[in-house]
């Protein structure tokens, strides 16, 4: 939603309007009955500001040209009750109004919760968190701002005018024509305002939203920035955001202040024209003030509900934008969407197969090439290769984080493509690469593993996972909060959480992407060993670089470049001393404790190695 730049020419009424009746119909209907109260209250304040007006031609006439005394009192008194109700409806109005649009807010943050919740996640690959963050908080409080405009530029200014035009019309029509000669200057003047002001709005709330999502990641990885030394390249960066926001704020203000001074030009124009004509008029005429005085007093009153709905306008035109923005992410359409009649998974033995699956993030770098294997019911299998080979990107394809571009993944001989999502996951048990913990404690992080899960079950898998010694050691045990993403915690404890989280799953079938490679020996050996007892009787899909995790491995499955190099256990594998996997095993010394990082100098040292013994023979 953020690469959209918009129409800069202004939107058709039209759209303006279908955005208005969209935000009604999907949220006017819960809320009508404060939406008629709202209404009638600025009704009154419209109707007692008209009648104040109305009332001036009896207090001149009546109270001062013809000297009735005792109308003074019902003249003053009606006076006073007009603004004691239009005090109360004002009152009435804010509150109602501060209500409709708060519940707004709130209903909109949930919608959006929700939406992006459905989204697949190579939209939050695409997007910047923090940047989406603060974009949906600008814009939801615009949809606020524009339903509130035009509620109260509708129903108070609006009514107000026609209330106070009408006054005018039936004091004395010749001088309300002069006075609507306004009209069109001044429409004019809003029309143009209001394109220029579209395009600065966009570019206002992306400039912010990049603002703060670059103070939110600077923060998150603070640690790093200090290491690098990296403060004043940052501060100057964010010092660039800092000025372009200020810039675009600038001319913001600029744009739309500057219909003040032409309505106050035209309003000073029309005002001097009547009282000079009227003035005139009076010494020619000799006609009692009281309508004339009327006639002006509704004229500077209808002058400032005639410039906020001027105004409104132009304050509508930024709320728009948000709308827009907000709409242009709720329409979207979730990836990955249940086939129409998907039915829920039946997971039995657990059988995993690969079939000549082929898939890319983006079309032009393809990532698997026509992958195929399959990962024994209740059996372990470990999948190997140089860093990119492509590990992560087939347990992400098994769980239907993306779509594949060729062939299919079977659970149980069930696409998975046919069945539900929800269904799929809930039979998998994950543990990512980079382990992230939530918002809560300790328990509450192995609880969202299952939710039913009893404090017994997540202290038995904490004990599995040979995380329960450091969990009892922390100030509240298993109650302890976990920093923003297990920042407290250290890098093993937080993988470790992560392994109690998907044991207490009890799913059938265990994805591990490099579960244990932040953990020294003796606790990766007690973890292994934790493992091999989760994994008994469960479909077990490892990716490790360690290979000393994989040698009890059932099957071995060697990728490279998104291709199945070899498959084996490992004795079959190492049988052959010129195989991928011999070359790995030798690069990490015969214990397999090194690091297979074969991307990087590894796969060089590797192949030179090779051509070496190539070369020897
Ligand atoms: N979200 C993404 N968008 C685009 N390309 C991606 C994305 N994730 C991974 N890739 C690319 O896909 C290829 C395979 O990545 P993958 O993470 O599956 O490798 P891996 O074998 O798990 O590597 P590692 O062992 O380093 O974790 C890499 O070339 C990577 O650059």
């Amino acid at each position: 939603m953020s690469q959209k730049t918009g129409n800069p020419k202004g939107a058709p009424p039209a759209e303006v309007l279908a955005v208005i009746h969209r935000i009604l119909a999907e949220n006017g209907r819960e809320y009508v009955w404060h939406y008629v109260l709202a209404i009638v209250c600025l009704v009154a304040v419209a109707a007692t500001t008209a009648f104040t007006a109305w009332i001036m031609r009896d207090v001149i006439d009546q109270i001062f040209y013809k000297q009735r005394g005792d109308l003074i009192v019902l003249i003053c008194v009606t006076i006073m009750a007009a603004f004691v109700i239009r005090g109360i409806a004002t009152y009435g109005q804010a509150v109602t109004l501060a209500k409709i649009g708060n519940n707004l807010v709130a209903r909109y943050q949930r919608r959006i919760f929700d939406h992006l919740m459905k989204l697949g996640v190579g939209f939050f690959n695409d997007t910047r968190s923090g940047r989406l963050a603060a974009q949906i908080n600008q814009n939801v409080s615009g949809i606020r701002d524009l339903l509130g405009m035009t509620l109260t530029s509708v129903a108070r200014d609006a009514v107000s005018l026609v209330g106070l035009v009408a006054v005018m019309v039936m004091q004395d029509p010749l001088l309300s024509v002069m006075s609507l000669l306004i009209g069109p200057p001044l429409v004019y003047a809003v029309v143009y305002l209001m394109r220029r002001l579209r395009r600065a709005t966009r570019e206002s709330v992306q400039i912010n939203s990049h603002l703060i999502g670059a103070m939110q990641e600077a923060t998150q990885g603070i640690a790093i920035v200090k290491a690098f030394t990296m403060e004043e390249v940052l501060a100057r960066r964010i010092s660039g955001l800092i000025d372009g926001a200020e810039q675009k704020a600038n001319r913001i203000a600029r744009v739309s202040e500057r219909l003040n001074p032409i309505a106050e030009i035209l309003a000073g124009l029309v005002v001097a024209g009547v009282i000079g004509y009227a003035g005139y008029r009076s010494n020619t005429t000799g006609q009692p003030p009281g309508a004339v005085f009327s006639f002006i007093t509704a004229l500077l009153l209808a002058y400032d509900p005639a410039r906020r709905l001027a105004r409104v306008q132009v304050g509508m035109e930024r709320s728009l934008v948000n709308a827009r923005m907000i709409y242009e992410l709720l329409d979207l359409t979730p990836q990955q969407g249940d086939a129409p009649g998907a039915s829920a998974i039946k997971v039995g033995k657990g059988e995993v197969r690969f079939d000549n699956v082929s898939f890319a993030y983006s079309p032009d770098i393809p990532v698997l090439h026509g992958l195929s294997f399959t990962a024994e019911a209740g059996k372990t299998t470990a999948i190997v290769g140089a860093s990119g080979a492509g590990k992560s990107t087939l347990v992400a394809l098994l769980q239907r984080f993306y779509d594949i571009g060729g062939g299919a993944i079977e659970i149980d001989g069930q696409d998975i493509s046919k069945v539900t999502k929800r269904s799929l996951r809930q039979s998998i048990a994950y543990v990512s690469q980079q382990p992230y913990l939530f918002e809560g404690s300790i328990r509450d992080n192995i609880r969202y593993g299952r939710l039913d899960a009893t404090d017994a079950e997540i202290e038995e898998a904490a004990r599995l996972a040979a995380a329960d010694d450091f969990i009892r050691q922390q100030p509240l045990g298993y109650d302890t909060p976990v920093g923003e993403n297990g920042a407290t915690l250290s890098g093993g404890q937080r993988q470790r959480v992560s392994i109690a989280r998907a044991i207490v799953r009890q799913a059938p079938i265990l994805l591990l992407d490099e579960a244990t490679s932040s953990l020294d020996n003796e606790s990766e050996a007690r973890v292994q060993q934790a493992l091999t007892d989760a994994t008994v009787g469960r479909t077990t899909i490892v990716i490790a670089h360690r290979l000393s995790t994989v040698i009890n491995a059932d099957r071995i499955v060697v990728l490279e470049n998104g291709r199945v190099a070899e498959m084996g256990t490992h004795a079959s594998l190492l049988a052959d001393p010129h195989s991928v996997y011999a070359r790995f095993y030798r690069l990490q010394g015969a214990d397999g404790l090194g690091l297979v990082d074969a991307a990087g100098p590894a796969t060089e040292a590797a192949e030179s190695e090779t051509n070496a013994a190539e070369a020897e023979r």
